[in-house]
């Protein structure tokens, strides 16, 4: 069935009061059946599958994988064994004819990957290959040649009869060929109806009323054209409310007979397996997981600007610190580094978590709308990919550093030394999330970052003199405080300095321990210390946990 009708008409409107994904507010009124039944609110979303107009893919993915993860997460596991789901992957990509492309990336605004017809034909796979029984469509054809279009509805409606599926779409400004290959044609005005029946009967009704198609004109155009009134013109007006009430007060002939309750038992399908999640947690954990490292190791380019940024870093951090001695200016400049290194983890690990997390998560928000997966995956499989790779990212700077500034000759120091700061990666992996999940957007997430670092940095270090009383909490919440307390005992702890000052009113530390006393940086053991940064990494990620069950919860409206 195709929906058409000038911008405005309520299209699209209709298409989300349908699968109930209207979002907007505004009272809703009248009946949804579907197979003459109300719709049962605890399987819709799986019984629905929406194309959205803007389809929302992972660049980095082929055309087989997008359909291969949906099949997997999204086709109810005691229905179809792998194989069976393997089998639908290939029926899908024959079906939408996608052979040709099934190894080529879906592509991104930086790489070039599939044609526009192609992407759609993949986005219709997408939920095709699922077990819902409704497909709606909003514009698959928009941007696409004439040619394109075609190719998606003929795919898109042998795809349908092949599935038993109903499938209704809103299709903008179709040629008439096209019209001809729906069953049903629906014209709206101002969200109201005025027409609903088959293509060809489309030129009779209209010349009926007095809308004779002029000559050489497509039909189409002509029928949209006479319900449109941009000028808001009292004769328009009038034109489309005559045009609405023609329609409603048709002959009974026009009439078309409603679905015979036959056809509807006959057609009712059992559907109570869409109550329930399609795949068990681990199944949905291990797609998500797949996905997710697939992006780190398909797009390259982060890694490549981390590498550059890692020794930019080596360079200029190494350098200004290099070798440092004994002296009693090489044990302030010790604590200087400890301290900048503990903060460049916060700093260098939280936009890339954050960066990738927009598309991600308005993805997992359409593809949870339709019931795919749960939150607690979605988030365990962000963690298990961002938390090894940004650690292995950032390990060769500590590594190489090390030994650059020279700290504590001693193997266990130094597998320590790299232990903290990979607890602060794994930290900062948590608050990249929880601040990307608690954000209403990335942009507010990524002004908001910086800013919590500030915080963190200022309470964490001995920047204050004593921080005022009422601020003392965010010394304790700050990671900082424990990462630079728990690096500095390590690096100081038994350690001898020679005391070369020649001013005698000098202060000169000769033991390490000296030096953590004067800090105030031994309220807790090292192992208290990477504890506490553990403890908050795992506050992070429930948080964030919560908070994307508020911020990126589908919303549902039934009537
Ligand atoms: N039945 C209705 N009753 C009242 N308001 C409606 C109705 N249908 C749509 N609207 C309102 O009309 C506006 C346009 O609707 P919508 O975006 O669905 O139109 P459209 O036909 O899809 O347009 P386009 O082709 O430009 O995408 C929206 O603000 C919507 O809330």
């Amino acid at each position: 069935m195709a929906i058409l009708g000038a911008s405005g008409a309520g299209k699209t409107t209709l298409l989300n009061v349908l699968s109930a994904r209207l979002d907007s507010l505004g009272t809703l009124s009248g009946k949804v059946l579907f197979m003459g039944r109300p719709r049962d609110k605890t399987t819709w979303k799986r019984t629905v599958a929406f194309v959205e107009q803007d389809d929302i893919m992972l660049g980095y993915l082929t055309v087989e994988e997008q359909l291969l993860y949906s099949a997997k997460i999204r086709l109810p596991s005691k229905l179809y064994d792998n194989k069976t789901k393997l089998q639908r992957v290939e029926d899908t990509i024959s079906m939408l004819r996608l052979e040709k492309c099934r190894d080529t990336r879906i592509g991104d605004a930086q790489t070039r990957g599939v044609s526009g017809g192609e992407r759609k034909r993949t986005a219709i796979g997408v939920e095709l290959v699922t077990n819902s029984q409704l497909l709606l469509l909003d514009e698959p054809t928009s941007g696409l040649d004439a040619f394109a279009a075609h190719s998606v509805i003929e795919n898109v409606r042998n795809a349908a009869r092949e599935r038993d599926l109903a499938c209704v779409m809103t299709i903008h400004q179709p040629s008439w060929a096209l019209l001809n290959l729906f069953d049903v044609v629906q014209l709206l005005a101002q969200g109201k109806v005025y027409y609903d029946g088959t293509p060809e009967d489309t030129i009779a009704w209209f010349a009926s009323i007095g809308y004779e198609v002029p000559k050489g004109a497509n039909p189409v155009d002509y029928f949209i054209t006479i319900a449109e009134n941009p000028g808001k013109t009292e004769e328009g007006e009038k034109r489309i409310q005559d045009l609405i009430a023609s329609w409603a007060t048709r002959p009974q002939a026009q009439r078309a007979s409603n679905a015979s309750e036959d056809a509807v038992a006959k057609n009712h399908q059992d559907d109570s397996v869409n109550r329930e999640w399609p795949a068990p947690w681990l199944a949905e954990l291990r797609v998500l997981t797949v996905r997710n490292y697939l992006s780190v190791v398909r797009d390259l380019l982060p890694l490549y600007a981390s590498i550059g940024q890692n020794i930019v870093l080596l360079i200029i951090i190494g350098f200004a610190f290099f070798r440092l001695g004994r002296s009693q200016s090489a044990v302030l400049a010790r604590i200087g580094v400890l301290y900048y290194l503990a903060i460049n983890t916060a700093f260098t690990v939280l936009f890339p978590v954050l960066t990738p997390l927009a598309l991600q998560r308005a993805l997992m928000k359409r593809e949870r709308s339709s019931g795919a997966y749960r939150m607690s995956s979605f988030i365990v499989a962000k963690i298990l990919v961002d938390v090894p790779s940004n650690v292995l990212r950032i390990l060769p700077f500590f590594v190489i550093l090390y030994w650059m500034i020279g700290l504590r000759a001693n193997a266990a120091a130094y597998f320590l030394f790299i232990a903290i700061n990979s607890m602060q990666v794994v930290m900062a992996v948590c608050m990249g999330l929880l601040i990307g999940c608690l954000s209403p957007t990335i942009e507010v997430g990524q002004i908001i970052a910086p800013l919590i670092n500030v915080i963190f940095l200022l309470f964490g270090g001995n920047l204050l003199p004593a921080p005022p009383p009422w601020f003392i909490w965010l010394r304790y919440t700050s990671p900082i405080t424990y990462v630079y307390a728990a690096l500095s005992q390590n690096e100081y702890r038994g350690q001898t300095f020679d005391c070369d000052v020649k001013d005698a009113a000098q202060q000169c530390y000769t033991t390490g321990e000296q030096v953590l006393e004067q800090y105030n940086l031994q309220d807790f053991s090292i192992a208290a210390n990477v504890g506490f940064v553990a403890a908050l990494a795992v506050v992070c990620a429930l948080l964030a946990y919560v908070a994307l069950r508020v911020v990126a919860r589908p919303r549902f409206r039934f009537i």
